[in-house]
């Protein structure tokens, strides 16, 4: 198949530009930038990592991007989709978007959350998410999910959909990297603030907590809401959520273990760790979620430790999970299979 990828000079783009080009199924992929951009650039130009690759960035043509490919990766910044996508769902051509632009269903919570226009609602509703583990999307427009989204809901799906814990109760503390904040400089992601230091940010105010909520409430709608810390820490790549809550009756150790286990027993890129804890390092450059898991019969509180690579689990890495879903590949085709260690 042939692929196209829009925002190949950002974070997410290049992982996702360096999964495709091992990826057994694709043949071509072509790469397009900026609408107004009149001149073509060239890769090699743009990020010097790819200096051996002279591979032409082509304006934005939303044409000549569905005569000459099968899918088109959007790794573009929120606001770019909401205002592209019509054409693609109107066509039915498959799209990967790595944006929060078409998660949410309500335009209403868009606005509200991404200070943004959102999509039309038409065309919100015609998305779906990608929750990888969770929901299989064989056609059309995936909106693949956040990447603390996908950290906190892989942590939360067993306690929830085995109605494990008080819906009332879950508290969720989330670390991230920098590369999540993708590749523009800021005063926060400055080394001489970062290294060495720690700071939460966006308190009670970050936009995936109604992404969170939203799937949350699909598996059960008596959950109403959730506390959620956002934390930057000096590492490049990795998330860390620990997730709270307070296990109804009756719930002990064994419960909750057989919970996971039945959740997540099949599942390719889901790893249950039994000895010890989850860490970041031990998911980097990989398509892994690692969960831990513990219930304090003094607190009478459940911790779940979930780890993931938001640059691979977190996008680009789900992207191509989802590519492979779409077109009814092995789920694990192109995607490493193995950690990056040490
Ligand atoms: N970084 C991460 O860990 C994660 C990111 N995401 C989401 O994925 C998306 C990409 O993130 P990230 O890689 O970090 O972002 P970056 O800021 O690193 O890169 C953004 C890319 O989009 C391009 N771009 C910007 N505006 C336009 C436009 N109007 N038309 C075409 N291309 C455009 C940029 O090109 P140029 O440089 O030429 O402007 C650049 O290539 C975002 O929506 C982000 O929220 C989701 C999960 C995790
Ligand atoms: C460290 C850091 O800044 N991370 C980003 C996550 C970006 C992201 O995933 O944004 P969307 O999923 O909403 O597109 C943030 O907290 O906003």
């Amino acid at each position: 198949m042939n692929a196209a990828i829009i925002g190949v000079t950002g974070y997410s783009g290049t992982v996702l530009y360096q999964l495709l080009s091992q990826h057994p199924a694709v043949e071509n992929i072509h790469l397009y930038g900026h609408q107004d951009t009149a001149a073509p650039r060239f890769l090699n130009d743009e990020i010097e990592a790819f200096c051996d690759r002279r591979i032409m960035i082509e304006p934005y043509d939303v044409r000549k991007i569905m005569a000459e490919n099968d899918v088109v990766f959007f790794a573009t910044p929120a606001g770019v989709t909401a205002k592209l996508a019509q054409p693609y769902l109107d066509a039915d051509f498959p799209v990967i978007d790595l944006s929060g632009d078409m998660r949410l269903k309500d335009p209403k919570e868009y606005a509200k959350w991404y200070h943004k226009d959102p999509a039309p609602a038409d065309q919100l509703a015609k998305a779906q998410y990608g929750l990888a583990e969770f929901n299989t999307v064989h056609a059309g427009y995936v909106a693949n999910p956040g990447c603390y989204a996908t950290a906190t809901l892989l942590g939360l799906a067993p306690l929830i959909k085995k109605h494990l814990i008080d819906p009332d109760s879950i508290i969720v503390d989330a670390k991230s990297g920098l590369s999540g904040a993708g590749k523009k400089l800021t005063t926060s992601s400055h080394f001489a603030w970062i290294n060495e230091n720690s700071q939460p940010y966006k308190v009670n105010q970050h936009q995936h907590i109604p992404e969170i909520l939203q799937q949350l409430q699909q598996w059960d709608a008596s959950v109403k809401a959730l506390q959620f810390t956002t934390t930057l820490i000096p590492v490049t790549r990795g998330i860390m959520a620990s997730i709270y809550a307070k296990p109804l009756p009756g719930v002990d150790e064994e419960k909750l273990t057989a919970a996971f286990e039945e959740c997540y027993g099949k599942r390719r890129f889901v790893r249950l760790v039994k000895n010890g804890w989850p860490s970041i390092k031990e998911v980097s450059h990989s398509n892994f979620c690692d969960l831990g898991w513990a219930l304090d019969p003094n607190s009478h509180t459940i911790l779940v430790v979930s780890v993931i690579d938001n640059l691979m689990k977190g996008a680009a890495g789900q992207a191509v999970q989802n590519l492979n879903h779409m077109f009814e590949l092995d789920e694990t085709l192109g995607l490493p299979m193995i950690p990056s260690w040490p």
